[in-house]
């Protein structure tokens, strides 16, 4: 599997930082991205993923620019967002689940065979033709989550995955993750999401605070987050 490299990267938007000087060699297995709101998670993620492109230093996936690769990338990064109405655009599972396909190469009607063995795999081929507006929020995050499957990545980036799912689809979506061979990258405001990763990386305001062994990071992390807490004022939310 190929190493994702992040090499001083810097972004900003209209001239304002969100991410300042980050550099990162993400290799292991399970890796978690923790911090604040607006510490610059999902910035990080888009970078990875190509969607947009770092205004100073460079990203790298083996020695593809993911930025540069629209078509490439897919093979390589998969991403589920946080919420699935970001991601659908097609009215039916079947169209949805080919839409991914299509854009890597395959005919239509290659893409719609492999839509039914993986949906008759799943023991859902009745959703073929179902309408996405029927599923329910957890549902369509799976229909997300199937459809990134699908395209086989090597990687597969989590926007707080477990963000608008009751405690049972959050239990059943981290076995099914659990089991998975690609690489994960898992961000997450919440501790207990990542508690399990080889590797966690805390972002504090656009800057890697820590990176290390889950335990040391998240404990700092906790410590951090509890302080913060027990001011009744937050100074970082008054610009
Ligand atoms: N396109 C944009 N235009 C202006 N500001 C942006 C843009 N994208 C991100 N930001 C700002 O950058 C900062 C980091 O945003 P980002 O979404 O990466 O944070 P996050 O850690 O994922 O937050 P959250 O946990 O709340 O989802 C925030 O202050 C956000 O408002």
């Amino acid at each position: 599997m190929n190493g994702i490299s992040v090499q001083d990267v810097a972004y900003a938007v209209a001239g304002k930082p969100i991410l300042h000087g980050i550099s990162l060699h993400l290799t292991e297995a399970r890796i978690g991205i923790i911090g604040r709101n607006g510490s610059g998670k999902t910035t990080l993620l888009r970078l990875i993923a190509g969607l947009i492109a770092p205004s100073s230093g460079q990203v790298r996936l083996g020695d593809m620019d993911p930025a540069q690769d629209r078509r490439g990338v897919l093979s390589r990064i998969g991403i589920l967002f946080q919420n699935p109405d970001h991601q659908i655009i097609f009215p039916t599972v079947e169209e949805e689940l080919a839409f991914g396909l299509r854009q890597m190469g395959l005919s239509t009607a290659e893409a719609m065979a492999r839509v039914q063995a993986a949906l008759s795999a799943e023991g859902r081929a009745d959703w073929a033709a179902r309408s996405v507006q029927t599923l329910s929020q957890g549902q369509r995050q799976y229909l997300c989550l199937l459809s990134v499957l699908l395209m086989a990545p090597e990687t597969i980036l989590l926007d707080e995955p477990f963000a608008a799912l009751d405690l049972p689809m959050q239990m059943r979506l981290t076995r099914r993750l659990a089991a998975l061979p690609q690489r994960l990258v898992v961000i997450s405001h919440d501790p207990d999401a990542v508690a399990a990763c080889d590797r966690v990386i805390w972002l504090e305001a656009g800057r890697v605070a820590r990176d290390g062994a889950a335990a040391e990071v998240l404990a700092a992390f906790r410590a951090e987050m509890a302080r913060l807490g027990a001011d009744d004022a937050d100074a970082d939310l008054t610009d």
